[in-house]
This record gives C-alpha cells, structure tokens and sequence, in this order.
C-alpha cells in the first residue's frame, strides 16, 4: 500500500533526524504524563473512551510496526486481536480471571495464529499481502460466526466475569481502575515494542521494508525478519484483543470486521505509519471522533471518517509523526508540495551514452574469435568467474544468449554493449536476482547458478545497483553498517548496541573508501544523486567481497563525480575483482584492464580497452546501435 509506505518513510525520515527524536521523546513523556493525570481532570465517559482508545490503539501499533516497520500493510491483524480476545474471554469462563494470564496466553495465541499463517503472507507484497490479510481477517471472523459452542456466534461472548489484573488485587469492576490496568499494559506493551525497534534489531527492519533488494543483496534473510516481526505483531495484537476483554467484558464478530480493519490502518496513516505514538494518538482520534459524530449525524460515521481519511492522507503525508518530528512549517512545505507535484519523477536525468573511439585499428588481434573462445585473458586456474553458455529468456526473445565469459581474480573487467545487449541482465544473474533459463556459473570454485541472492553475498558477490540501493530513512553510516552486518559473522549485533557501535566504528571505512566520512550522520535519503552513487558502492564494499559487480555506476553523474568514482575505482583493493557495467568509455578505459562486448545478450569481442576501441565489428555494432553525437570518444 503506497500511501502507508510513503507516510512511513517521510515519518522514519523526520523521526530519524536529531530533532525527530527529541520531538518523538518529549511528545511521548508528555502523553504518558497526560494519560496519568487523565482519571484526575477528565469525567468517567471520557475514561471509558479513553481505555477503548489504548486498546485500538495497541491493534494499530501492531499494524505500525508490521506496515511501517517492516513493509507489510495487514488488514488483518483483526484476526490475532480476535484469537486474543475470545482466548481471554474463554479463560474468564473457565474460571481463569487473572488479567497477567490472559495478557500473556492471548500473546502467545496471537503469535501462534500468526505464526501459522506466516509463510503465506511475509512472501507476499504490495497489494496482494492486503488481499491475503484481508481474508485471513475474514476467515477469522466467520469462523467466530460459525463456531457457536465456543465463541457465541453472531451474539458474541456476553457476560464475561470481571477481571483481577493479579492474584489478590480484586476485580476490576470500576472503569477508572480498569483504566489503570489498560493503561499500564499498554505502556509495557509499547515501551517492550519500542526498545525493540530502537535496537539494532529495528534497523534490520527499516531496511527490510525500505530496501529488500539492497538487504538481500547484502546477505540479509529478510524473509526470516519479516516471519519474526510478524509473530511478534500476533502477540501485540493478541494483548490489544484481551484488553478489550477487560474493558467490555464482551466480544462478537462486530468488534473483529473489515470496519475495525480500516479504522485501524486510518489511524495508523494519522500517525505517521511507522511511530508507535503517532499510532496511539491516531487511533485515540478516531474513538473520540466516532464518539462524536455518533451524536449528530447518527449512521453516517463511516462516510466522514472516510472523509477524515482522505484529508490526512493528504494534508499529511508523514502524518502526525511527520508534524512533531519536522514542525508545522515542514508539514506546510511538504502540504505545499503535494498540491504542486505534477507527479513526475524526479529521478536523475537518463545517463548519455558514450561509446568506443572511432580510430582506425591497426596490427588488431582476432578479439571476435577471443571472444568466441570465452576467454578474457583468464586461465582456468585464476579464473574468478566462470560462466559457461548463459542464457536468460523473456518468451521469445533471448535477452542473454549462451554467454560464455571468465574473469580471472582481480581483474577490473568491463561489459560493454548497445542498449538492450545484456549486460544488466548478466549482473542480476551472477548477483542471483534474476533466475538463469540455462547455463552455468561458477563463482571461486562454487556452482552458484542456482543459490539465493543472499547466500551468494554472504560468499563475497558484491553488488551497486543501476539505481543507488540505499536505505533513504537511515543515516549514511547506518546503511553501510547494515551492508557489513551479515559478513562481520558475529553474534548478538541486533541486541547488543554496543556490539552494533562497534561494527559501526569498523564499518566507516567503507566510507572514508569513497570519501563519505564527513556525511555519516546524515540521512542517506537527503544526499545527492552523486554521494547516493558512492554510497551504493560503499555498502556493496562493505561486506569485504572478492567480486565487486558495478551496474553503470557513473549513470547521472556530473564530471566531478564521475572523476570521484573514478579515484574510487582505480583505489579498490587488489583482491577485490571488478565487473563492470558502463556506457562511459572514458571510464571505463581509465578503470579496467579487459573489456567483453556484448551484442543482442550475445558475446561480440573482449580484449584490452584499447583493443576493444580499435575494434572494426565493435565500432560497427556499437555505433550503429545509438546516435554518433551522444558518443565520447574514449
Ligand atoms: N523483465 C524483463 N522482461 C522482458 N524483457 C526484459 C526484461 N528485462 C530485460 N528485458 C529485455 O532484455 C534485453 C536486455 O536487457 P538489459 O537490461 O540486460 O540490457 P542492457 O545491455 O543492460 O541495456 P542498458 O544498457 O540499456 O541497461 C532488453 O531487450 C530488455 O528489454
């Protein structure tokens, strides 16, 4: 769902700048002071609503943490909210009244739901995990329809005894006390919640919902982050449903629908998608708000929360989060932005083609029969890379075709060609994020034709992205801390800051590498098309590889850039193999040592560069591919 993943990521963003944090903490001391002097200065109604309040509110940091902070927008987490719910209420009927035993078994029970339906939600996205969760949701609410004997059916669980939140603290039959145990197990829930995300561990999961690509890339199992953060959301949403236990002493099928659903993911949007008490303060306008509407214009309450809806999204797209962290006038700036986008990109313009010189050859050697050969220069034994007759087919047409292709260890190896000859598509098969048709690779004595994108990362595959892969919400030390975590091979970095400070301190070498260090604090987001570029290639170092795949790095950059990268380049460890994509020549004769043609996902010719630039069948298929005045002579 766009809308809650761009609200998320302009919240992250505003939450992860210094002022974002100091607003997120003084806002959050002030709400909980609020809520403790509420019972003091607020009348008995108003603490009922208050406590239905926190309820929801706790169902939508589950969907907070789910959608924003792990990129999976549910509308389904009414179904662990009801497993929670009637987990409680039958404990109660069974004589089980202790509000600690009903907290803890509905947690366990939302998270075992959750953990059951798992594997067909976390390896789904977009559009498709809201249709999956949506039915989950339903299917749960019928089965509470259906299964009569033990949930009440379309009646509900009624006449629920009260609940005694501790052995020998006596019922809650008063709602300012019930207030308090509402009150305290939410603020355990949200603080327990928030340590979480604040650790190390939370920056594994802005990566994953920001950059799925990148973190794969980068060895990270992002499906197994996505499983564990979605059962630890079940047991959330399953404490929110026992809580509402306590408070109405009743559940039905109503509490659990598609209504619920939506209220909760609008007050998620109100929020800010990824901040806890944005969630909360959403979800507190929404109870107040229906409760108001409820009095004039009785039935028509979802049309105008349906309207409340359209005008947050809207006037705020950071949501609350993005007000306090950015101040009214960011808000204003960004309202204003909105209203002016023509929703065009404002990508980097298409990088210009540049191709080999034109020169006369002279005394050239056979590169096409080279070529032919699959040789680059690499004998067997200090080859690198061995790809023997590659091939990926979209339908009919073979966009690589047979390729065979060595690169020995520690080359600085070029793949050249017109628009659409391969050469992308060959990175994305040797990096694993495109699948083979047929062929073999052979990374460092390794079959690898058929491994995951992760696996072959943690083996020393290495790769910068066309577009730079950052994590835009994290600081640029953050992303190349990510990028060197799944190497460093060592224990407890998601739970131990201090474990975490010192790969940080470890990995910010990476960014003295590409000359970076000055700009670690700031949001990766923030930096130009050109410091994005070197931090691409920063975090594709930092996992120490022994092959480095380059997709048209120097793609949108400006001259002092591209001189930059090319420093950069010609710096690279010597043990550290390069294969390069570029239309620059220039580039590439100034950074590489062999360059393979590639014509129709076939191989043309490989040689040196100035071989390659001399080359007849190059020039001719090169230069008939793209228009003589977009080409730099190399
Ligand atoms: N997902 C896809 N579905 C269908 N065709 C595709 C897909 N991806 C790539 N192609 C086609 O495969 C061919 C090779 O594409 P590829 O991007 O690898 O070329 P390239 O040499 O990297 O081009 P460029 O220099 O423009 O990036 C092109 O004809 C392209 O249109």
């Amino acid at each position: 769902m766009t809308t809650l993943a761009t609200a998320a990521l302009r919240a992250r963003t505003a939450l992860h700048s210094p002022r974002g944090i100091l607003a997120g903490r003084i806002l959050a001391v002030a709400a909980i002071v609020w809520l403790i002097a509420a019972p003091y200065m607020v009348d008995l109604f108003t603490i009922i609503l208050l406590s239905q309040a926190l309820s929801l509110g706790l169902l939508a940091v589950s969907v907070a943490v789910l959608g924003g902070g792990a990129g999976l927008p549910s509308l389904g987490q009414v179904a662990p909210y009801a497993v929670g719910g009637y987990t409680a209420a039958i404990l109660a009927d069974h004589g089980m009244r202790i509000g600690v035993v009903h907290t803890l078994v509905a947690a366990a029970a939302g998270a075992l739901f959750n953990a059951l339906t798992a594997p067909i939600v976390v390896r789904t996205r977009g559009v498709t995990v809201l249709m999956i969760t949506l039915a989950v949701g339903e299917l749960v609410r019928t089965a509470a329809e259906k299964w009569k004997s033990v949930t009440g059916g379309t009646d509900g669980k009624s006449g629920i005894p009260p609940i005694e939140p501790f052995w020998g603290m006596g019922d809650l039959v008063d709602d300012v006390d019930t207030y308090w145990y509402v009150l305290l197990t939410t603020l355990v829930v949200i603080a327990l919640t928030a340590l979480v995300l604040r650790s190390p561990a939370g920056l594994l999961l802005d990566g994953a919902r920001e950059n799925e690509t990148r973190m794969r890339a980068t060895g990270h199992p992002v499906t197994r982050y996505l499983t564990v953060t979605y059962i630890g959301v079940g047991a959330i949403a399953g404490v929110a449903g026992a809580l509402l236990i306590s408070i109405q002493r009743y559940i039905s099928p109503a509490h659990i629908g598609f209504d619920t659903s939506s209220l909760v993911l609008l007050a998620v949007v109100i929020g800010g998608g990824a901040s806890l008490v944005g969630a909360m303060i959403g979800a507190a306008l929404i109870v107040f708000t229906r409760d108001w509407l409820s009095g004039p214009w009785p039935g028509h309450g979802p049309l105008l929360l349906g309207l409340l809806f359209l005008i947050a999204v809207y006037t705020l797209p950071g949501g609350l989060a993005g007000v306090v962290a950015g101040g009214p006038r960011a808000a204003w700036r960004s309202l204003a932005k909105v209203i002016r986008s023509d929703g065009k990109s404002t990508e980097a313009d298409e990088p210009t083609a540049s191709e080999p010189t034109a020169s006369e050859p002279a005394g050239k050697p056979d590169l096409a029969k080279r070529a032919a050969s699959g040789a680059s220069g690499a004998g067997a034994a200090d080859a690198l890379l061995t790809i023997t007759g590659l091939t990926r087919r979209y339908g009919a047409l073979a966009a690589v075709d047979g390729l065979d292709l060595t690169v020995r260890r520690g080359a600085r190896h070029a793949l050249l060609g017109p628009n659409g000859a391969g050469k992308s598509t060959v990175l994305a098969m040797i990096a694993g994020a495109n699948p083979v048709t047929s062929g073999t690779i052979v990374f460092d004595g390794c079959d690898i034709t058929d491994l995951a994108p992760a696996r072959r990362s943690r083996l020393g595959i290495a790769r910068a992205f066309q577009q730079p892969a950052v994590v835009p919400s994290l600081s640029v030390l953050d992303n190349v801390t990510l990028a060197a975590w799944r190497h460093a091979r060592r224990g407890g970095i998601a739970w131990r800051p201090g474990r975490y400070r010192a790969l940080a301190g470890e990995a910010a070498i990476h960014l003295e590498t590409v000359g970076l260090t000055a700009r670690a604090d700031e949001i990766a987001g923030e930096l130009s098309h050109g410091s994005r570029r070197l931090l691409d290639i920063a975090m594709a170092l930092a996992g120490h590889p022994k092959l480095l795949l380059l997709d048209e790095p120097a793609a949108g950059l400006t001259d002092t850039d591209i001189e930059l990268l090319a420093d950069v380049l010609k710096a690279l460890p010597a043990e550290v193999t390069m294969v390069l994509v570029e239309h620059n020549f220039a580039l590439v004769r100034e950074v590489t040592d062999t360059v393979t043609v590639l014509a129709s996902g076939q191989l043309l010719a490989t040689g040196t560069p100035d071989e390659i630039a001399e080359d007849r069948a190059v020039r001719d298929t090169y230069l008939g591919a793209s228009e003589p005045e977009h080409q730099e002579v190399g």
